[in-house]
C-alpha cells in the first residue's frame, strides 16, 4: 500500500477579484507571500513528501522566491483554468497509487489538525475526501434580477474547502473524463461527482479561507497570526 503524500498547489491564477498590483498569491501577509505561507503549512506536515506547484508560464514572481530552489518543491506550468493547472500538476506524479492533496495557493491558514483529520478520512474512503465547512447563513438563490427567487435548504449544505485528497490515478481519470465531457470543474471533488463517485466530507475550520477579495487580506493575516502563535 502506497502511503506517500504529494501536495499539488494550483498557483497560476491572476487574482482578478482581488484587483491588486500582482496575483494575490504574491501579496505579503505576516512577513512573506501567501504562496510561501501555504506551502510552509503543507511541508510542515510529516506525511507530505513534496509539493508540485502550478505556476503561470511567464510568472515573474515565483523565481524570486526561495521556494524556487526548495528541494521538496517542483514547479510545473499552470493552465487556463484551475482544473487545467491541477491536471498539469498531476502529470508530474507517476505513481497512480500516490495520495494527492490538492490545495489552493490562496488558502494560507490551513491548520495541521484539519490536515491530520483529512488524511485519516481520505485514506479510509473509497472516493477520497475534502475539507468542508457547514454553511452558517441562510442561503438565497437569486432570480437573476438582484431579487430573491428562493431560500435554499441549508441542511447538509457545505462550503467546499481545500485540501481535497484522492489517489493520483483516480483523480487523473476523473478529471480527464469531466474535462472531456465539458463538465464545470471548480474543485477536484466535482470531477469525481461527475463520474458518479461521492468523496467524503470532513468538517474543516471556517478560518481556512480562500483569499479572494480585498477585504479577505486583513482577515487572512489575522487568522494566520493566530495560527502561528498557536503553533509556537
Ligand atoms: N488558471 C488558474 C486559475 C486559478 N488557479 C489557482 O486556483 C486557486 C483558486 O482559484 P481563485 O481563488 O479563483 O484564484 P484566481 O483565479 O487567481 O482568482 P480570480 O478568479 O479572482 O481571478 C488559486 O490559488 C489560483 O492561483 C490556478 O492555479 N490556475
Ligand atoms: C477549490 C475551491 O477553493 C473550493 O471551494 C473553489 O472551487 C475554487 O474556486 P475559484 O473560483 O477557482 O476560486
Amino acid at each position: 500500500m502506497n502511503d506517500k503524500l504529494i501536495a499539488v498547489v494550483p498557483a497560476a491564477g491572476v487574482g482578478s477579484r482581488m484587483a491588486a498590483d500582482r496575483p494575490k498569491q504574491y501579496l505579503h501577509i505576516a512577513g512573506k507571500t501567501i504562496l510561501e505561507h501555504t506551502i510552509d503549512r503543507l511541508l510542515q506536515h510529516p506525511k507530505v513528501e513534496r509539493v508540485v506547484v502550478a505556476i503561470s508560464e511567464n510568472d515573474p514572481y515565483f523565481p524570486t522566491l526561495p521556494l524556487a530552489d526548495h528541494p521538496q518543491v517542483t514547479r510545473v506550468d499552470g493552465g487556463a483554468e484551475r482544473a487545467d493547472s491541477v491536471f498539469s500538476g498531476l502529470a508530474a506524479i507517476d505513481d497512480p497509487d500516490a495520495w494527492v492533496l490538492v490545495h489552493d495557493a490562496a488558502r494560507p491558514c490551513l491548520r495541521q489538525q484539519d490536515l491530520d483529520r483529512l488524511i485519516l478520512e481520505a485514506q479510509a474512503s473509497e472516493f477520497g475526501a475534502i475539507l468542508a465547512a457547514p454553511v452558517r447563513d441562510t442561503m438565497k438563490r437569486g432570480n437573476g434580477h438582484q431579487a430573491i427567487a428562493v431560500t435554499v435548504d441549508r441542511s447538509d449544505l457545505w462550503h467546499a474547502l481545500t485540501p481535497q485528497m484522492f489517489r493520483a490515478g483516480q483523480l487523473k481519470l476523473a478529471l480527464e473524463k469531466a474535462l472531456a465531457d465539458g463538465a464545470v470543474v471548480t474543485d477536484e471533488a466535482s470531477a469525481l461527482e461527475h463520474c458518479g463517485m461521492a468523496p467524503k466530507l470532513v468538517t474543516g475550520r471556517a478560518d481556512n479561507l480562500k483569499v479572494t477579495q480585498p477585504e479577505d487580506l486583513a482577515l487572512a493575516e489575522f487568522y494566520l497570526q493566530h495560527l502561528l502563535k498557536d503553533e509556537q
